[in-house]
């Protein structure tokens, strides 16, 4: 793995808000089969990093490619074929509030595939039982649903083309501790049987302790370092020290290593 073609391939990107210049020359590469955590303090262009590679913000400069194709000077046409080959979660699951679960997952099928409709809600109810939601979710709509299943929701939603990458945007954020282990094991599960690349945007130390093969830190408007865990405690700078060494790294790797003894 380590010697192949990224499946991703970020060179030299330039993003800006007017004046806010949010990324100046970043670069990266991401694995296929991979898990890699993005990190960073608040507002370092994480979550538009995400944005910018799935082709929802155009970058100022630099290139993105995605299975060895530009994602930005492509045709409409094109660039719609790349898409069905991901999958995005957004930070809420960003799930339509009048459908369904069952008719959530439904709606990429909709858009990108001609099948029938018998076959497509079959189809959907396997990606809904997948991710771990019982039978009677599939009819239920987002509002009747917890914090934790509406993730899971997303997170089929994301699965529903068969995609070769998911990109997760936060998918543990206001989870309770035991919610956020459960769905960081789903990420795995789904990653190991599916063969999915995954592109995790998260702060959440526990994910990265536990699920991540490697870790990009963006921070000084670039990714500054990436690597595995074990890497990023040598790095010596102040943000990724304080981030790797501080008190909740530290509870983090303790519950890491419990786990890994059990
Ligand atoms: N559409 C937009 N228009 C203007 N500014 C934006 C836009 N989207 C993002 N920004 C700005 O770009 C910066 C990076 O935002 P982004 O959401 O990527 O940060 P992040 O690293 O994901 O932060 P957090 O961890 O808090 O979610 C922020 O300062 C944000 O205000």
């Amino acid at each position: 793995m380590r010697d192949a073609e990224p499946i991703i391939k970020v060179r030299g990107l330039t993003k800006s808000f007017g004046s806010h210049v949010v990324h100046d020359g970043l670069d990266l590469d991401v694995r296929r089969g991979e898990i890699i955590g993005i990190v960073g303090g608040s507002g370092t262009g994480k979550s538009v990093l995400l944005q910018q590679i799935v082709g929802l913000l155009k970058p100022d400069g630099g290139t993105i490619e995605v299975f060895g194709q530009s994602v930005n000077s492509t045709s409409p046409e094109h660039y719609r074929q790349l898409r069905r080959r991901w999958g995005v979660m957004f930070q809420d699951g960003a799930l339509f509030s009048s459908l369904t679960v069952r008719q959530n997952v439904e709606a990429p099928m909709r858009e990108q595939l001609d099948l029938p409709d018998a076959l497509r809600e079959t189809l959907a109810g396997i990606k809904v039982r997948m991710v771990g939601l019982e039978e009677v979710a599939q009819n239920k709509f987002p509002s009747e649903l917890s914090g934790g299943m509406r993730k899971r929701a997303g997170f089929a939603r994301a699965i529903a083309l068969d995609p070769e990458i998911v990109f997760l945007d936060e998918p543990t954020a206001g989870l309770d501790p035991i919610g956020a282990a459960a769905f960081d094991t789903l990420i795995r599960k789904l990653q190991a049987t599916l063969g999915l690349t995954v592109f995790l945007v998260t702060h959440d130390l526990d994910s990265l302790h536990a699920i991540c093969d490697r870790i990009a830190v963006l921070a000084e408007k670039k990714v500054l370092a990436v690597g595995t865990m074990a890497e990023l405690m040598k790095v010596d700078h102040p943000w990724v020290h304080e981030y790797f060494h501080g008190p909740r790294a530290r509870a983090a790797l303790a519950t890491g290593q419990d786990e890994t003894v059990q």
